[in-house]
């Protein structure tokens, strides 16, 4: 039953979550575990749905980045290990130790005034910091003061990691620096680390590339969506993924215009000829942004292209022929052989396809498929 009214909407496949997730899990098996990394919503997807297909798909554990995210998710995977990439307020720990979360951790001061909120044990990853310049310890020094720090406090140590900067790049200099480093923490420090802290340093692109040296666990995001970390690691790693989104609507209006008339705000854009122009309704108030005139939808199976400004709530497309309304318009998937891809609209906008299913708001419903399995 639909649960919506407008005419636009996003399709995300459960069954392509399933897929990609038992790719990694074929690659990285048992007992290394694999993070379902669902932060953003799960990249835009949908956390709850999300997280319920990788698990069934055989994930051993979700990482989100707020606490936020995990106290929701943890209503509804009350079992589910959770850890929380990003940094917690200090005065939020007991939100997260009566959840039974696990935080990051990366400064001494903050171990300490955690602490003195805590009245029951806090399980915490170590974030070590190889070269990202984002979050975590930068020496073994400081590495040596926090862990000295965290011996008289209620501060669990269940897990030890990095995130790899370059690891979708054909870069090496840095990737190996950051692995280096990684180790000689490792082994530095393998009196603390025992075998009950769980070592990580793999984001999809580590993991898909050299799962051979990724330690206990990997951090799986954007592979586990269908969309590769880089053409890169898609051509070296030749692993078959399948995209999860795909974004839907159908034109609510279609008309000829004659010569020189004009579309939208700014008159940007001016007929040649007599022109058939479609209204789609999605626009910038959805996340689909103004830089993305110029750019095509589907419309029959063939390309058509956005003309005129994009709207807060439509666009327009200039068609080659009359349509009935309620033609189908496929703005990311495919429609009779043709496709137009994330990757094709990151590209338009000249960033990557991690950006793209995130900046689709919650105006813009997610519709799941393959939900039981
Ligand atoms: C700490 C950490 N681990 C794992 C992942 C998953 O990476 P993947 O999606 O490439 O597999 C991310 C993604 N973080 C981000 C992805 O894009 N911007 C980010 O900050 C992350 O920040």
């Amino acid at each position: 039953m639909q649960s919506f009214y407008r005419d636009t909407w996003a399709d995300i496949d459960l069954d392509a979550i399933r897929f990609n997730m038992k790719q990694m899990k074929e690659r990285y098996p048992s007992p290394k575990k694999v993070y379902a990394v669902v932060k953003a919503n799960a990249y835009g997807h949908g956390d709850v749905e999300v997280a319920q297909a990788a698990l069934e798909a055989g994930a051993d554990q979700l990482a989100v980045a707020l606490l936020d995210e995990a106290v929701h998710l943890r209503k509804q995977f009350p079992e589910v290990p959770i850890l929380i990439l990003g940094r917690i307020r200090p005065e939020q720990a007991p939100v997260a130790a009566e959840h039974n979360l696990m935080v990051t951790i990366f400064q001494s001061e903050w171990v300490l005034k955690a602490d003195q909120y805590l009245n029951e044990p806090l399980q915490v990853h170590l974030k070590i910091d190889t070269g990202m310049n984002r979050q975590g310890i930068k020496s073994a020094d400081e590495a040596y003061a926090l862990l000295t720090t965290m011996k008289s406090t209620s501060l669990v140590l269940k897990g030890v990691y990095s995130h790899l900067a370059t690891a979708d790049e054909d870069e090496r200099l840095l990737l190996e620096t950051q692995m280096t480093r990684f180790q000689q923490y490792i082994t530095e420090f393998q009196d603390y680390f025992t075998e009950e802290v769980e070592v990580h340093l793999g984001n999809s692109a580590g993991a898909m590339r050299f799962p051979e040296s990724m330690y206990d666990a990997v951090r799986f995001g954007i592979g586990m969506y269908g969309l590769y970390p880089s053409d890169l690691v898609r051509d070296e790693t030749k692993i078959p993924l399948k995209p999860a989104f795909s974004l839907q609507s159908r034109l609510i209006h279609i008309k000829q215009i004659e010569p020189n008339e004009t579309i939208s705000y700014g008159t940007t854009y001016t007929a040649q000829e007599k022109e058939w122009i479609g209204t789609v309704p999605l626009g910038y108030g959805d996340g689909w942004i103004r830089k993305l005139q110029g750019f095509h939808v589907l419309v029959n199976g063939k390309k058509y292209p956005i003309v005129g400004r994009v709207c807060m709530d439509q666009f327009m497309v200039k068609l080659d022929q009359q349509f009935p309304v309620d033609t189908p318009v496929v703005i990311i998937g495919e429609q009779q052989g043709n496709v137009v891809t994330t990757d094709d609209v990151a590209r338009h906008l000249e960033t990557i396809n991690y950006e793209i299913p995130c900046m689709i708001n919650q105006r813009v419903p997610r519709v799941y498929h393959n939900v039981n399995k």
